[in-house]
């Protein structure tokens, strides 16, 4: 076979597996067997330099260390959520809703606490991501989010589209690297968050691989040549596309299923491997989403249910024990 095909169903092989690993958590193949594909595709890369191209899975933990990193302004402005702290607060948003658009159905997902990025894919490639920043403009951390193996490098379909998700540290990843830290006399991390934040914003890529960063992604901002009638239409088509989507997202018929729904998921926040700060609730369809727009900086179509910040161990309780 020439290279060239060689390397072309290496690529696909290697990016296949990586969705069965990090995408599916179901894995076909041994660790072995993965790194012999990738060691062959390495190899034939060195070989013949001209073949080797950026979206290649050989390229993920790439790039030189920056200098800083590029200001990007986003496709789609990257907008907040207005908070709920109580179920008379979401009955005045359901109400809110209903009284612009009639009768909706909602989305209740997770709300993963983590940072907010902006993924860019032209013609199936992923071009460029970058930070929330101010919600219009962001910093462009692409070599980082390459990094990311849950982050597809080429989509199933040669589509152009930009989507949004939330980039987090599994707990027990975050409490290994404060660990180390430790050990090295630096300085550690607050919490999850501001590690998984730490991380990104690392100017060198080869830091940020080491880090176990993941990523849900959570909406679809932009997309070239296809509409979609609902928000459970798009993640499904993310999800086909290769995408690790928010793991959950209920829909509910009404504000009732909404409050209930909102409920199982603080029952299983404990025991989840990643911290979440609450729910977030969004009308499903997306032409009545159009139809409610949004105010100077939050959606209309959409409202965070925030749950009490969780009960943690505090430093001032191990010195009292002590
Ligand atoms: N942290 C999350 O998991 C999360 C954040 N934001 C959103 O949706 C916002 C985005 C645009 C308006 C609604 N969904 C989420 N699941």
């Amino acid at each position: 076979m020439d290279p060239k095909e060689r390397i072309k169903e290496l690529r696909e092989k290697i990016n296949y597996h990586n969705y069965r690993y990090y995408v599916l958590d179901q894995p076909e193949i041994s660790d072995y067997e993965y790194d012999m594909l990738m060691r062959e595709l390495i190899e034939l890369e060195e070989k013949y330099p001209e073949l080797k191209t950026p979206d290649s899975p050989s390229q993920r933990v790439g790039g030189e260390p920056l200098k800083e990193f590029e200001p990007f302004t986003h496709v789609v402005p990257m907008l907040s959520l207005a908070n709920a702290f109580s179920e008379g607060e979401l009955r005045d948003f359901d109400r809110r809703v209903r009284e612009a658009v009639g009768d909706v159905e909602y989305v209740v997902e997770l709300k993963i606490d983590g940072l907010s990025v902006e993924l860019i894919y032209e013609k199936g490639i992923f071009t460029v991501g970058s930070t929330r920043g101010d919600g219009i403009v962001g910093e462009n951390v692409t070599q980082n989010l390459k990094t990311i193996k849950s982050i597809p490098l080429r989509l199933k379909d040669d589509v152009s589209l930009v989507v949004r998700g939330e980039v987090f540290m599994p707990r027990a990843s975050f409490e290994k690297l404060n660990e180390e830290r430790e050990k090295l006399g630096e300085s550690l991390f607050a919490n999850p968050r501001n590690a998984a934040a730490g991380s990104l914003r690392q100017l060198d890529p080869k830091v940020t691989a080491k880090r176990d960063l993941d990523i849900f992604i959570f909406n679809l901002q932009k997309i070239e040549g296809r509409k979609f009638k609902t928000h459970i239409e798009t993640l499904e088509f993310l999800n086909e596309q290769g995408f690790k989507i928010i793991p959950i997202h209920k829909k509910c018929s009404n504000i009732d299923e909404v409050i209930k729904e909102i409920e199982e998921i603080r029952n299983l926040r404990d025991k989840l491997p990643y911290d979440i700060d609450g729910a977030v609730v969004k009308v499903n369809d997306l032409e009545k989403r159009e139809i409610l727009g949004q105010t100077a900086k939050d959606p209309r179509w959409a409202i965070a249910f925030k749950y009490p910040a969780e009960r943690k161990k505090t430093k001032v309780l191990d010195i009292i024990v002590q």
